[in-house]
């Protein structure tokens, strides 16, 4: 178990004392207050904060949570404690099938996942208020027992919410530290990226969306008892999500401690602020706090405190060595060595047969028949619109394709999502670096060594991670955030991702691209490192002194098709593939009156 989690479990059972110190109720339902709020915002923080898709329904869960408790008690006479997993099942019930429908559509992401779940919390409460369910009257819980978990019903409802609350914080915390949470963050960052280095997405945000329903469906069952008298209008407003949003962000919704440092400061100072005009104030104070910390912490307090924090120890963090210095060895393990045979001679690892792409009226790829040998770099050659990406983009799983079928070590992957294309051993670099953002270069290296090939757990991903930065020399940029990166660094950091899923084949798209010679030069040198472990590698590219230097076989795309294959020197000679690129060329080049290159020159570079 980890520290944090027996941590919690301590403070937990150091808390569950209180009814018995004797404490004047308006204490305990002061606590009960505070422990509420940041239940609901913890739970809320399970999707929302960490993979950005920011629900405003959780009023809904929280509310059918209420009704079941409410209906099942008074209206069955089941005892109070049985129906509070009813109410998370009801809850999570829910959420998983608007979750199913949401998550399946790409489009349905930010914004309009919000409108989705505030729209839900209206249909949810038209729905019960004209059922039987609450029929206009409400529901009056005033005959229901209580369980005798405490000396007091105060200190009973205090171990309650205790108790959700505890539920909800231990729950952020262990996602936070596992898998499941550097994925949720990865999600917020980029999430098609996270797809294709591996991450289950759907899944993910599935699984993880239901916790959350199902967390403020016990919340809410809970507090139907504590209200006594459950009603519609009461129940779904639009006040209860947005003071959980405001909660979590002011605490910081990228961290589990967040929501409840943000639930506990803006419960108190409401608190602080109770009657008449005090009640005014109060939350006059409370939106001047939230615009401050958003204009000037928009981490919020924790993220912010952690900025602090992680800054003062970066230096010392620098100087770390990494657990092996030996990095090329590590490639060997990584990527079996292939032997020196002829590219004609080695087996086919991945086979491209009829593939075919269309974007509405783009025929992007048309009918493409490629073959990747085991160990081989092929290069993909072609004028601009060629085809090469999306070649790329559907091999890797980040486009379906429209007809055609890709075969990757005999199983077919043409219609498999991404991430399972990436864990049977396919990566890709972008040729727009696409780093996650608010992850640390270490972090983003670390993602593709647990979601890829590799499949490493956390800890053993982060050593691999050192491994890959010393091999692509970042490693004194471990700590940084992409953004402070130029434009070599994050190419750099491109192929330390790719590279740190111990792919089979490994496809570069325009890596070189807007380098200075001199990076080319080393990030030529560091394919070379890379092949000569026996890497199978897919190189797009331009910069064709870089083709020449390195590829055994180039495949040229002309609109969407395959022009020519072979030998390099060989297939740049051909009077096609010469017309191809001069053509461009000469077009490009009346449009910019630069000099041609001499294809002679080109061939022999
Ligand atoms: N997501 C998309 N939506 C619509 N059209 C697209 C999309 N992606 C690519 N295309 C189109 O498909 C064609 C092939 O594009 P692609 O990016 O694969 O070419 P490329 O050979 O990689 O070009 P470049 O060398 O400039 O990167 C182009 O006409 C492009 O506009």
């Amino acid at each position: 178990m980890r520290r944090s989690t027996i941590a919690l479990l301590g403070a937990a059972a150091l808390l569950a004392t209180v009814p018995w110190l004797g404490l004047p109720p308006f204490f305990e339902s002061m606590l009960y207050l505070i422990l509420h709020w940041v239940a609901l915002a913890s739970s809320w923080n399970l999707l929302s904060g960490y993979s950005g898709y920011f629900s405003f329904g959780h009023g809904a869960f929280f509310g059918i949570g209420m009704y079941t408790s409410a209906t099942l008690t008074s209206k069955f006479d089941w005892p109070f404690l049985w129906t509070l997993p009813a109410a998370a099942a009801m809850a999570a019930g829910v959420g998983a099938l608007i979750g199913l429908a949401a998550f399946r559509v790409h489009a349905v992401r930010a914004e309009l996942f919000a409108l989705l779940t505030l729209a839900t919390t209206f249909v949810v409460a038209t729905v019960i208020l004209n059922s039987p369910v609450d029929g206009g009257q409400g529901v009056y819980l005033n005959a229901v027992a209580l369980p005798a978990l405490g000396p007091t019903a105060q200190g009973t409802f205090y171990l309650l919410a205790l108790g959700a609350a505890a539920l909800s914080v231990i729950a952020a915390a262990a996602i936070y530290h596992a898998r499941l949470g550097i994925g949720l963050l990865a999600i917020h960052d980029d999430e098609d990226v996270a797809e294709v280095m591996g991450v289950p997405t759907f899944r993910y945000k599935l699984g993880t969306f239901a916790l959350s329903c199902g967390l403020a469906g016990v919340v809410g069952g809970i507090h139907a008892l504590f209200v006594s008298y459950v009603t519609a209008g009461d129940t779904f407003t639009i006040t209860m999500p947005l003071t959980v949003v405001l909660m979590a962000v002011l605490g910081g919704s990228r961290h589990w401690a967040g929501p409840v440092v943000g639930a506990t400061a803006i419960t108190l100072l409401l608190f602080a602020f109770t009657g008449g005009e005090a009640a005014v104030v109060g939350k006059g104070l409370t939106g001047l706090i939230l615009i401050v910390v958003i204009l000037f912490m928009p981490e919020g307090i924790v993220g912010q405190a952690m900025k602090w924090w992680s800054a003062s120890r970066k230096k010392a963090l620098a100087q770390r060595s990494s657990p092996a210095s030996d990095a090329p060895a590590a490639m060997a393990t990584a990527v079996p060595a292939a032997a020196p045979v002829a590219a004609d001679a080695r087996p086919v690892i991945l086979r491209a047969t009829g593939v075919r792409k269309h974007f509405r009226g783009v025929q992007a790829l048309r009918g493409v028949d490629v073959e990747i040998r085991r160990g081989e770099i092929l290069g993909l050659l072609g004028p601009n619109g060629s085809g090469k990406s999306t070649f790329i983009n559907v091999v890797s799983g980040h486009f379906a394709v429209t007809s055609g079928s890709i075969d990757f070590a005999g199983v077919r992957i043409s219609h498999v999502p991404a991430h399972r294309v990436a864990r049977s051993g396919i990566a890709r670099t972008y040729q727009i670096p696409r780093p996650f953002s608010h992850l640390t270069v270490l972090q983003n290296v670390g993602l593709p060594a647990m979601f890829g090939a590799a499949g490493l757990d956390r800890r053993a991903a982060e050593d691999a991670a050192w491994q890959w930065l010393e091999f692509t020399g970042l490693k004194d940029k471990a700590h940084a955030l992409p953004d402070d990166l130029n434009l070599h660094q994050r190419k750099f950091l491109e192929f330390a991702r790719a590279l740190a899923s111990r792919p089979q084949v490994l496809m570069l798209d325009e890596v070189l691209s807007g380098l200075t010679p001199s990076e080319i030069d080393d990030a030529v040198a560091l394919i070379r490192r890379i092949r000569d472990q026996g890497a199978t590698i897919v190189f797009v590219e331009h910069v064709m002194r870089a083709v020449m230097a390195l590829c055994d076989r180039i495949v040229v795309f002309e609109q969407g098709q395959v022009l020519a294959e072979g030998a390099p020197q060989e297939v740049m000679q051909r009077p096609e593939v010469v017309a191809a690129y001069l053509g461009t060329q000469a077009e490009d080049a009346s449009a910019s009156q630069a000099p041609l290159p001499r294809m002679a020159e080109v061939a022999h570079a």
